[in-house]
């Protein structure tokens, strides 16, 4: 289904979009919404939320067997999840490694 780039650029972009996400912790631009998460500008729990929100449209996309809705509210789960990873001083390593433990 999927008619991105290479399978060598799809690994890419999680670091890439971590990466991001640690830029804008750290300098937390004007107008960015992700450093927006981090100041809590829409609530202390913003993050959290939108995690529940997200997974929520996920089920539904699932259930109503929307294919490409699907992959859209799980690249707004995947990214808010990462969000909260480095909210909370983890990051993909930290995934990566619990994944791996689990082979
Ligand atoms: N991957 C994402 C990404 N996925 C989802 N979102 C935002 O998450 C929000 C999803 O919320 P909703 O679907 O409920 O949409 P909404 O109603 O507009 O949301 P609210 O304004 O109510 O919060 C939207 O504001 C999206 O723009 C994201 N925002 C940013 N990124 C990545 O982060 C990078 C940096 O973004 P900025 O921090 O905005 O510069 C971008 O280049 C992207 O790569």
């Amino acid at each position: 289904m999927s008619d991105g780039g290479s399978a060598e650029e799809d690994a890419d972009v999680l670091d890439e979009l971590f990466a991001t996400i640690e830029s804008r912790k750290h300098e937390l631009p004007e107008g960015s919404y992700t450093a927006s998460l981090f100041t809590h500008e829409k609530g202390e729990n913003a993050v959290l939320e939108k995690i529940g929100e997200e997974s929520t449209e996920a089920i539904l996309a699932a259930k109503d067997e929307d294919l490409e809705e699907l992959t859209y509210e799980s690249a707004d789960l995947v990214y808010h999840l990462l969000v909260l990873l480095s909210m909370k001083d983890l990051d993909l390593e930290d995934l990566r490694g619990e994944l791996r433990d689990r082979f």
